[in-house]
């Protein structure tokens, strides 16, 4: 994230890999709606707030948020603009269903207007979810 222009996150090292694999159906399909997606961040300790900043790491990648090697608050901008609402060609390529889910949700919305204006805020919120989230259940080395 840093060396595409994001914030820079401290992670702590020495996670413990798990022994078997987790349960079926604990990562979000990208078919869910708003209050699906909600929920299943819920469920995770993870607000709609966190929801909104974490799903901004869409901007990395082949989505069509932007150039896919920079991380910056385009994924918000663009979602504004809707354009893959606009028939055919290149446009039919932005987002996933999820990704546009969060625009039809109120709350969602003014998280992702908020983050439109104010990239700062953007990458600050960004960094305290990406460490809450990787930290979410995982064991640690005891040193
Ligand atoms: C909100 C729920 C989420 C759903 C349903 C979701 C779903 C997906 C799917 C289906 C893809 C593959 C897209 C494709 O190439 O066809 C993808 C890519 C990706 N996701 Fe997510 N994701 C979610 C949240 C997150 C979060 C929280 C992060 C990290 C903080 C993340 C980071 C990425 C990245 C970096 C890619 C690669 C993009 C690329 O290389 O094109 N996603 N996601």
């Amino acid at each position: 994230v840093s060396v595409c222009g994001g914030p820079t996150i401290p992670v702590q090292l020495g996670r413990l890999d798990s022994l078997e694999p987790d349960a079926e159906g604990k990562l979000p399909r990208e078919s869910l709606d708003a209050p699906g997606l909600k929920q299943n961040f819920k469920r995770k300790g993870l607000s709609t707030q966190e929801l909104v900043a974490l799903s901004g790491a869409h901007t990395l990648g082949s989505k069509g948020f932007g150039s896919p090697f920079v991380f910056d608050n385009s994924y918000y901008k663009i979602l504004l603009e809707k354009p893959w609402k606009s028939s055919g060609g290149m446009s039919s390529m932005i987002g996933l269903p999820s990704d546009h889910a969060l625009v039809e949700d109120d709350e969602c919305l003014r998280w992702i207007k908020k983050y439109a204006d104010n990239q700062n805020m953007f990458f600050n919120d960004f960094k305290n979810a990406y460490i809450k989230l990787v930290n979410s259940g995982a064991r640690w080395k005891s040193l």
